[in-house]
């Protein structure tokens, strides 16, 4: 145990109500939006390789000649005369979306609402209005949390550093500290019904050799709004470990780690709350007028959807808008194609968690109280699903699809060396289904919670 003064602050899961509800979430909306939706990872006719939201910081090929200029003056025609918060508010909540993670402001330091502490924010384009207030209202007032993305690194402002290598990066360094701090107190005391801060920029050495401030920063946040949820990303322990501290104690209130990329186990989750957050295409979050490579269909988000639940994480689907404030036609229809799942299934996925079961090669579980869910994505051609029931002694009482309630078959497929508990459940041969499809496997009182209460009755 190594004794830390800016490590992890808990260990364990947060138990309160509002990490309780971020929990139950299932499925989230990150929008990424700002100046680098305008060139949408081109410029002139051309396109560019590396990701649309980075495109002020590519140089050589994968940007225009001399492109930083013509960049920071693009705020200066930032007229989304398309936007309408609410559409998007609408359309979320039709996918299904329980939160929403929206860019405020994101490594080239443009701010998406009216900022005091910098001329370089919405205020100062065309468009003027508050957009970050907008989206918070409209998605709001349709029942969707809203969480703020913030990056730490900012390439617009004068103090910022990679490193602190001299007397005059520190000095430069300490004015991008305050600067920060003022801006977040600013969004929290703007937006007070954010619900958390998703922190990105903060892999550099400059910001990792704050741990004292950062932790204090912190302490201050979640002081002005109690149960805050922050995750693993915004600071480093007393020797500059991220994520987890030095002891191997998760940062933050989840693990933010899950970028692009999914546990594949529960032990790949040590006990933690954990979100994964995802692009459609490779990797690209800012709008990309020229999507390259592989565009995941709706039904791989929703295998990574349910993967995520049956692992106790949140799986957050990210969409680039334009910079008309349009949401472009692949993320609409899947949308809404995950959305129509979503009407059929959604049982399965909100208030859901890992279940205590041997993973089976047609699908996933998940579980809430005794019933568990069976997601299927690979039917056997026997149609029968292996399930072996870990809780000694607990029988399945029923089976039925989810979609219609109409009852599946449960045999008992005997016990052997390696496994008892064992059971098939049998899909009727006529039952066809071009989609993942869910039968809902309900489980008896488990013996030792019976145990338990039949001795708490003598
Ligand atoms: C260095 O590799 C990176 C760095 C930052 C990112 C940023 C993306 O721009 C996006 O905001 C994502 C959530 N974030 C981790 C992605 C890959």
């Amino acid at each position: 145990q190594i004794s830390l003064k800016h490590g992890s602050h808990r260990s364990g899961k947060r138990t309160d109500a509002t990490m309780q509800r971020w929990r139950e979430y299932g499925l989230g909306q990150f929008i990424h939006w700002g100046i680098y939706s305008i060139p949408g990872g081109g410029w002139d006719g051309k396109t560019y390789g590396g990701a649309a939201e980075w495109i002020r910081s590519w140089s050589g090929k994968d940007a225009p000649n001399d492109w930083r200029k013509t960049y920071d003056n693009l705020y200066k025609q930032f007229n989304p005369v398309d936007f309408n918060a609410n559409k998007w508010a609408e359309q979320a909540k039709n996918m299904g979306a329980k939160y929403v993670i929206f860019t405020t402001k994101h490594h080239d330091g443009f701010c998406m609402w009216p900022s005091k502490y910098t001329e370089y924010t919405i205020a100062n384009t065309p468009y003027k209005k508050d957009i970050v207030k907008e989206v918070v209202d409209a998605y709001n007032k349709v029942g969707i949390d809203v969480y703020l993305y913030f990056s730490v690194m900012d390439w617009s402002h004068q103090g910022w550093r990679y490193d602190i290598k001299s007397p005059e990066d520190s000095i430069a360094f300490e004015s991008f500290k305050k600067f920060t701090r003022n801006q977040l107190l600013e969004l929290l005391t703007s937006y007070p019904s954010a619900k958390g801060l998703w922190f990105d920029g903060t892999w550099d050495k400059s910001w990792v050799k704050q741990a004292e401030f950062a932790d204090e920063l912190e302490t201050e946040m979640r002081t002005l709004r109690p149960g805050l949820i922050i995750g693993s990303r915004f600071r480093a322990d007393d020797f500059g470990k991220r994520h987890v501290d030095s002891n191997g104690v998760m940062m933050g209130d989840y693990e933010q780690g899950w970028e692009r990329n999914l546990p594949n186990s529960i032990e790949d989750v040590h006990g933690h709350d954990w979100d994964c957050v995802m692009t459609i295409p490779d990797n690209q979050w800012g709008y990309n007028s020229h999507w390259k490579g592989y565009v995941k269909t709706p039904y791989n988000l929703i295998e990574m959807l349910v993967k995520s639940v049956s692992l106790s994480g949140n799986f957050v689907i990210n969409f680039g808008p334009d910079g008309k404030g349009n949401i472009r036609q692949e993320e609409t229809s899947i949308a809404k194609e995950i959305g129509d799942w979503m009407k059929t299934n959604n049982e399965a996925i909100y208030g859901c968690s890992h279940a205590d079961m041997k993973k089976q090669d047609w699908g996933y579980f998940t579980q809430k109280g005794r019933k568990l869910y069976l997601t299927v994505f690979n039917r056997p051609i026997n149609n029968c699903l292996n399930v072996e029931i870990s809780e000694k002694g607990v029988k399945p009482t029923k089976a039925y699809f989810l979609a219609n309630k109409l009852p599946v078959a449960i045999q008992d497929a005997g016990k052997n060396k390696q496994n008892n508990n064992l059971y098939n459940i049998v899909i009727p041969a006529k039952y066809i289904s071009d989609k993942p499809f869910v039968i809902v496997l309900e489980l008896e009182e488990s013996q030792t919670n019976e145990k338990a209460y039949q001795q708490a009755r003598t």
